[in-house]
Parts: structure tokens; sequence; C-alpha cells
């Protein structure tokens, strides 16, 4: 038997940073938002062996998030006879802000749990998923949320399910060093999730992102000549959200030259919300 399942994209509609913390990692409030596009992840079972394919170039099998995934659960039900064949179509930028890494290790843990039957609550799952990366609890609980702490505070919260376009200008961002900027903003007051879904929160990391990245920069320029656009974790992809897909695709058609991306809407259930 295969379990075919997407592994969904999120954005962050706000990235607001209210501290620090001790051991440097920062104290965030964002809204995650689930959109309807993501990667094709397929799961079956076999005796003892954990088989991923294709590889993801430039990520080593033992560097791949999903096998990780995979390993950690074999070794928590302690049976080395579990195995499983993988397929993964990956159609997410790597290191866009978009979380497909931790998307891809969540949906991994949600299908093996379940394919293995193995019974581990989803709250087992959310703090086996948080060893191997900030926003793998947030997936492995599927619905959009406003996230706080360093990801672990999660409350479910419906937002209006909005059309985006989001585009990825090709530059890599580096998480570790927007977050060591000395520039960079650590001391927003304490929001609402309300609030933020009313007005329309901001991303603390855009301008020192904007400052470095002149493509980013440019690009969150030419999408808020449409809508309001934003940085979606600490990039590099931008977004901005739209009333209609009509009106989405027409503004992602004169996308500049040097982005690529796609057209997508705001979910609030994960589909692994359903195998759970
Ligand atoms: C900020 C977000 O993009 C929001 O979705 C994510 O939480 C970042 O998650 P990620 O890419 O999985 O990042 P991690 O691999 O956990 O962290 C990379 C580096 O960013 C810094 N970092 C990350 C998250 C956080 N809350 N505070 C931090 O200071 C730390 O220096 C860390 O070493
Ligand atoms: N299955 C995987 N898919 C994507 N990246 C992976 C995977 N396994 C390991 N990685 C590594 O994780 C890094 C970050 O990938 P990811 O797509 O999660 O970034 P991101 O969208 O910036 O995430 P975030 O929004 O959490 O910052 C990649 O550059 C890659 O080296």
């Amino acid at each position: 038997m295969t379990l075919e399942i997407l592994s969904p994209a999120k954005l962050n509609l706000n990235l607001h940073i209210i501290g620090q913390r001790e051991d440097g990692y920062h104290l965030l409030e964002s809204y995650f938002q689930l959109l309807n596009f993501g990667d094709h992840m397929g799961f079956e079972p076999q005796t003892s062996r954990i088989d991923i394919s294709p590889e993801i170039p430039g990520v080593t099998p033992e560097e791949n998030l999903i096998f990780r995934a995979a390993q950690l659960l074999k070794l928590t039900a302690d049976d080395p006879q579990l195995g499983a064949k993988i397929s993964l179509k990956k159609l997410l930028p790597m290191g866009g802000g978009l979380g497909g890494g931790s998307s891809n290790a969540a949906t991994t843990l949600i299908a093996l749990n379940a394919l293995w039957q193995l019974n581990l609550s989803i709250d087992e799952l959310a703090t086996m998923g948080l060893s191997l990366g900030a926003d793998v609890p947030f997936f492995v609980r599927g619905h959009s949320a406003w996230v706080e702490g360093i990801g672990e505070r999660i409350t479910p919260y419906p937002s209006n399910c909005h059309w985006y376009v989001v585009l990825r200008p090709r530059v890599s961002v580096s998480t570790a060093a927007i977050f060591s900027h000395p520039e960079l903003t650590r001391d927003t007051p304490s929001s609402t999730v309300a609030a933020v879904l009313r007005q329309g929160g901001r991303n603390d990391c855009e301008p020192v992102v904007r400052s470095l990245y002149a493509e980013i920069d440019r690009t969150i320029d030419w999408l808020n000549k449409f809508s309001p656009a934003r940085l979606t974790g600490t990039g590099a992809c931008v977004f901005a959200a739209f009333k209609s897909k009509q009106d989405a695709e027409a503004v992602f058609r004169r996308r500049p030259d040097n982005c690529d991306g796609f057209v997508a809407q705001g979910i609030n259930d994960s589909p692994v919300a359903q195998i759970s």
C-alpha cells in the first residue's frame, strides 16, 4: 500500500521578533499560513531499509530531513525491521522561507506513524519534530496558526484563505546571518493574532534582508505595486495577497525575469491532518 500526500508550504504573514533567549535564539510571534501548494511525497512500507528517491541535489541522504525524521521514528519504536520507500517530487524552492524541509520532516513523521501503526500521539510527534527544526511542530499539528516562542507554542487560528503570488528571487539567504545581524529589530511589542490578521503585520527581518540583497529589495518594490508585499521567514521568497486566483495569476504572469515562483491559496488544514 502506498500513501501519497502533499507536503505543504507555509508563509509567515508577519514575523515579529519580541525578544531573545539566553542561548541566542529569538522569540517570535508569527501567523503561519498553510498553502495548498507543496512537495509531493509517497510512502510504501518495506523491511528495514529507509530509501528516499530521488536524492535532493546538494543534500546528502543522511542530512535529508525526511531520512532523519524516519530514522528518529524507527529509533523511538525500537524496531530495526521497520523500513519504507519514500518518493519525493520537490516543487518548493529550498532556503526560501517556505518551510519545505520542515514540512517534509513533519509529513514523514505523520505518514510513517500511521503506516507502521505506532500510535504515537500528535503531542509526541510534535516534541520529536522540534529536535529536527523549529518549524516542524507547526507542520505536525497541521493547522494555520499563531506561533510563539521559537516555534513550539502553536495556537490554531483560521485565516481568510486569500490567494497569494509567491516570488523567488534567485538568491540564497542565510537564516543564521540575518538573526545575528546587529541592525535586526529585536524589541517589537507583543501583539495578537486578531490584530495581525486585521491590520497585516510586518516582518522584522525585512529591513536587514533588503539592505543585504538588492534582488529581494527590488522584488518587494515590484510586487508592492499590485498589493502589499512582504518577505516570508528570512526569505528569499516574497509574497502578496489577492482577492481571486485570476488576479493573482495576472500579476504572476508579469513577474520580473529574475524570479520564479507560484500562485497558491491559503488553507486552514494541512492534508496531514487527515491521516493523523
Ligand atoms: C524564522 C523562521 O523562518 C520562521 O518560519 C524559522 O523559524 C527558521 O527556522 P529554520 O530555517 O528551521 O532555522 P533553524 O535551522 O532552526 O535556525 C537557523 C539559525 O537561525 C537562528 N534562529 C532561528 C530561529 C529563531 N527563532 N531564532 C534564531 O535565532 C539561530 O541562529 C539558528 O542557528
Ligand atoms: N527534505 C528536505 N527538503 C528541503 N531542504 C532540506 C531537506 N532536508 C534537508 N534540507 C536542508 O535544509 C535547508 C533549508 O531548507 P528549507 O526548504 O526548509 O528552507 P526554508 O524554506 O528557508 O525553511 P524555513 O522557512 O524553516 O526557514 C536546505 O537548504 C537543505 O540544506
